[in-house]
């Protein structure tokens, strides 16, 4: 098993807008192609996305809750890493810990894949691939779960994935991310948790990894960039137990202000 060993990030590189990883691109497409064989899906009649409703608006302003409380939002922090670096393992502690809401993204999609919909097929091939499904879709999927949990800390795992997810995400919601936390591991160690982690994933083979590794490295890899340059992002050491790596967890948490 030959897996490209994780590269080392220069400023140039942070700063080249094209994809990374040479080679053939289609693995790096984010949306584009797929919207183009979707189109009809996407672009049937519907109505078009509503502005952040009044239960999400309460949410969304300041967290501070500039309007005398009644409009708090939560205390949102994306989770990112690369497959397998343990962002799912380390949420559902962070959440039993720190009373936050854990919203996955790949899990919201997979639920979406299980109502056996046109949608889910669409989720189901995009998945199987390793490619990153339309933002549209994740983005609505997000926004429905914040809009019906009253939780004032919310972790969103896995998401966003790419540029356009992001853009997407603070368009559609009007807000940004208060915190950003990156597992960062190195790709030999994801690999193997991700080949012992034994759910029945579709997407958990040697094939779909290396390209979900060179989707990670060229389009999530921006993202956090970006909110890194917005000082947002706290990075954490994600090798070692599980245990280990919570500890690092519950010192950023605890010193955090919700
Ligand atoms: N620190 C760790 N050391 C070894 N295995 C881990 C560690 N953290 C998580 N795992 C295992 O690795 C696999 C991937 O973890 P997961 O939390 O699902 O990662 P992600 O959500 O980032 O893909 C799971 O089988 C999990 O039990
Ligand atoms: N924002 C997201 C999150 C996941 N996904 C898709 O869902 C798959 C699984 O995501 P996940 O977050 O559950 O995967 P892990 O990184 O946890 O292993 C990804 O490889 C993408 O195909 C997506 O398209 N967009
Ligand atoms: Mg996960």
């Amino acid at each position: 098993m030959v897996v490209e060993k994780k590269k080392k990030r220069g400023k140039s590189e942070a700063a080249d807008p094209q994809p990374r990883g040479g080679g053939s691109r289609d693995h790096l497409l984010c949306d584009t192609m797929w919207r183009r064989r979707v189109g009809a899906l996407l672009l049937r009649p519907r109505s078009p996305l509503p502005p952040p409703s009044s239960t999400l608006r309460r949410h969304l302003p300041d967290h501070q809750g500039s309007d005398g409380g009644n409009s708090r939002k939560p205390f949102i922090a994306f989770v990112l890493g690369g497959p397998g670096s343990g962002k799912g393992t380390q949420c559902a502690r962070i959440a039993s810990d720190y009373g936050f809401a854990h919203l996955s993204a790949g899990d919201l999609l997979r639920n979406e894949i299980s109502s056996g919909t046109e949608k889910g097929e669409l989720i189901l091939d995009i998945i199987k691939q390793g490619k990153i499904v339309p933002s549209e879709i994740t983005v609505e999927l997000i926004r429905k779960a914040m809009e019906s949990t009253d939780a004032k800390r919310v972790l969103i795992d896995g998401f966003p994935r790419c540029e356009e997810n992001r853009i997407a995400f603070e368009r559609i919601t009007g807000t940004e991310p208060d915190l950003v936390v990156f597992f960062d591991c190195p790709e030999d160690e994801m690999v193997k948790r991700l080949l012992g982690r034994n759910q029945g994933r579709v997407d958990d083979n040697i094939e779909t990894i290396k390209k979900r590794l060179k989707v990670f490295e060229s389009l999530n890899i921006p993202v956090i960039d970006y909110y890194s340059s917005r000082g947002k992002v706290h990075k954490i050491n994600a090798t070692g137990t599980e245990q280990e790596i919570f500890g690092a967890v519950r010192k950023l948490f605890s010193s955090l202000r919700f």
